[in-house]
């Protein structure tokens, strides 16, 4: 059985461990808008065998309400060949490939599955624009962890030493129509911390945030979703816009402030992002939007 491809907003995106039964059945409860299983650095070498097992299983059984994608093990590991084939044959949504670093990497495996790319290197922030031109890639993923270590920075509230690689990130990402997630925040403790880490992802521009337990979905849907005051306020630009230009204005104010015509996109836009929402949750039968 085919699992939903990713088509609507991705607020949150939860790795799940392979090597976990319970928290598999448990993702299928929760309100992210797409699920990682995870064979990659989630699961010890020993446990490799039985988490690509339980991830076909969890596949081939059906019934997730939202887009199931699997993390395989890297191109350069014993592992990756079976663990693609079993995505592939058991309905994955898309494919997540750890540590890409260029775009031919990225062209191999986007064939026949949507491919999310994770840029957690130097070379894959390098190269990001490249990798995100690839047709078949859907989207970036930062893996903070893995580049924090390369790079050797310190830890950092506002993650200022990243900053310039999360940027490169969204700005490839966006460049190519692709959807920029920013990175896990690894303290499941620290909820301040998290939120505060999810406003400054985006004020970046990510899309959404990628999570690892199930109290960081509800406030990274929050953070990256649209409120329906802020729908609201979208419509009155757009109507006040829509009554400018119907009186042959080029440019009009509202509440005080300058409205074009790339203010009045971005109020389509929230607008759109909001009724997407509303209709996943609804498919889903999820939680409301706040
Ligand atoms: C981080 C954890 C190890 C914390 O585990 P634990 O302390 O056991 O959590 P809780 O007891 O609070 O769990 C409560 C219930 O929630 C379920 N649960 C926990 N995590 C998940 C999850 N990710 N998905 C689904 N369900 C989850 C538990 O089963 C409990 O349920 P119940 O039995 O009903 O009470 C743990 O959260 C965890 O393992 N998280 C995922 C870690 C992971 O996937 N890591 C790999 C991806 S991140 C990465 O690799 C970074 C990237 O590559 C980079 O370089 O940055
Ligand atoms: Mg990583």
């Amino acid at each position: 059985m085919t699992s939903r491809a990713v088509s609507g907003p991705v607020r949150s995106m939860l790795y799940v461990p392979g090597d976990k039964p319970r928290a598999i059945e448990k993702a299928r409860t929760l309100d992210a808008d797409a699920v990682i299983l995870d064979l990659e650095d989630a699961v010890a070498p020993e446990h490799k065998a039985e988490a690509r097992a339980n991830v076909r299983a969890a596949l081939l059984a059906g019934g997730w309400r939202v887009p199931v994608l699997v993390r395989v093990n890297g191109l350069n590991t014993e592992w990756e060949h079976e663990d693609r084939e079993m995505a592939l044959l058991s309905g994955a949504s898309g494919l997540v490939l750890p540590k890409v670093e260029d775009d031919r990497a990225a062209s191999q495996l986007a064939l026949g599955c949507p491919l999310w790319a994770m840029i957690e290197t130097p070379a894959g922030v390098l190269n990001a624009p490249a990798i995100a031109a690839v047709p078949g890639v859907a989207g970036l993923l930062v893996g903070a962890n893995d580049l924090a270590r390369v790079l050797r920075t310190r830890p950092h509230p506002e993650r200022l030493p990243l900053l310039h690689a999360l940027s490169a990130v969204v700005l490839a990402a966006r460049a190519h129509g692709k959807l920029p997630l920013d990175a896990v925040f690894n303290d499941v403790r620290d909820p301040a911390g998290f939120a505060r880490e999810c406003e400054g992802g985006r004020a970046l521009g990510f899309a959404g945030k990628t999570v690892i337990h199930p109290d960081q979905i509800a406030p990274a849907n929050a953070a990256y979703g649209v409120t329906d005051e802020q729908a609201r306020q979208a419509q009155a630009l757009l109507d006040a816009w829509a009554h400018g230009r119907a009186s042959g204005k080029s440019v009009v104010t509202h509440g005080g402030a300058l409205v074009e015509q790339m203010h009045a996109d971005e109020a389509q836009e929230v607008l759109t992002l909001w009724a997407a929402t509303q209709q996943a949750i609804q498919e889903s039968g999820a939680e409301s939007s706040h």
